[in-house]
């Protein structure tokens, strides 16, 4: 299949440009950027020197000849962009017959007016909102593997969602709202500058207090009212969250364990029991690390992902092997 990315020199889609070209089944066919970028006409290995010989690949413009090009080269087109940037892309490629991968939230919520709410934007397109698959690859493989728009999981999205839908799916939750408390890397804001992403000025905040916009996209795939408060730390990559949560009366230890067994055999999620996870267990990895302990009727899961990898990139690169009736982890376990 032939992968071309869009927005290939921000965070994520640099990460995709690198699965893709290590990928066994996907050739890299094109890298672009917008028409006015900075970057246009550099290789991507000169803004990431450690992939100098993979992703020696000319950042191109994203001009209307650009589109020809596309239509003619491409069979996936990944979309590496901003939300609103994305909303206005997507159709455009869904118009000429691709498959779309969009990393972005432009298409992961169902009403429209949470995109008032949350985003802060009329979202133009109800018809392309309905008709998205949510990617998150664990749980709608097969939805996803027949869908012309995919909606690539957010990042905390991912982490929260593989958490805690086993304990929902297993009827294990009180009607209570579950307490999610997440801390990212400053990969997670992307690429360009920005002041509250400063070496200098970052150290360790909540943001987004009640507002952010991941809040709706949990609630909705998970079914369940929660209270999400992100963090950002003085680290590049990671995100871990802590998930406070009451069970049902008389739930015991082995209700929890047959419960995540839903994800045991999943190759890309970690099972650690009570030991908890690190950042650093899942920096540049793949994988979703998922840990546990009880006290009576308290539950406090812990979950850690790289959010460029399973949080993006990762995920996306899932999501396209499912649509190609591939594996979903093809070209992900060993990454590193
Ligand atoms: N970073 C993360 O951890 C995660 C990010 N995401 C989502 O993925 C998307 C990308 O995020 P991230 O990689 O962090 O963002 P970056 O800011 O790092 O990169 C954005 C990319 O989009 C390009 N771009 C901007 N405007 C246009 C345009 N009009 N046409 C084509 N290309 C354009 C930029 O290049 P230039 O401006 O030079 O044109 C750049 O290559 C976002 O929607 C984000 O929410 C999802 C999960 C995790
Ligand atoms: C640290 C940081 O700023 N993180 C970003 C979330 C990452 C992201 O890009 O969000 P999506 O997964 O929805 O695409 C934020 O809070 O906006």
């Amino acid at each position: 299949m032939n992968v071309v990315i869009i927005g290939a020199s921000g965070y994520s889609g640099a990460e995709l440009a690198s699965l893709v070209a290590k990928h066994p089944h996907f050739s890299l066919e094109g890298c672009y950027v917008s028409e006015q970028s900075l970057d246009k006409d550099k290789l991507l290995s000169e803004l990431y020197p450690e992939h100098t010989g993979l992703l020696d690949t000319l950042l191109l413009p994203l001009t209307e000849e650009a589109f020809s090009v596309i239509e003619q080269q491409a069979d996936y087109v990944c979309l590496c962009t901003d939300h609103k940037v994305s909303v206005e892309l997507a159709p455009k490629f869904l118009a000429l017959g691709k498959k779309v991968f969009d990393l972005s939230g432009g298409y992961r919520l169902a009403k429209t007016s949470d995109y008032d709410t949350y985003y802060g934007f009329e979202h133009p397109y109800a018809q392309w909102l309905k008709q998205a698959q949510y990617g998150l690859a664990e749980w709608f493989a097969q939805d996803i593997a027949n869908a012309q728009l995919i909606a690539v999981a957010g990042c905390y999205p991912t982490a929260a969602l593989n958490a805690l839908k086993p304990l929902k799916n297993a009827n294990l939750l009180t009607d209570d709202q579950v307490i999610i408390n997440a801390v990212s890397g400053v990969t997670g804001a992307g690429r360009k500058a920005n002041i509250a992403t400063h070496f200098c000025e970052v150290s360790l905040a909540p943001y987004g207090l009640f507002t952010h916009r991941h809040t709706p996209e949990i609630a909705q795939y998970l079914d369940h009212p929660v209270l999400f408060t992100p963090h950002l730390g003085n680290f590049p990559r990671g995100i871990l969250e802590t998930i406070y949560l009451t069970l049902k009366p008389g739930t015991r230890s082995e209700d929890i364990e047959k419960a995540y067994q839903v994800l045991a055999d999943e190759p890309l999620i970690r099972l650690k029991g009570s030991t908890i996870p690190t950042i650093k267990g899942v920096v540049k990895q793949p994988y979703v690390d998922i840990g546990w302990q009880q006290q009576g009727e308290q539950l406090i899961v812990v979950v850690a992902i790289d959010n460029l990898l399973k949080g993006a990139a990762g995920q996306a690169l899932q999501c396209m092997n499912i649509v190609n009736k591939k594996p979903s982890y093809v070209g992900l376990k060993g990454v590193c």
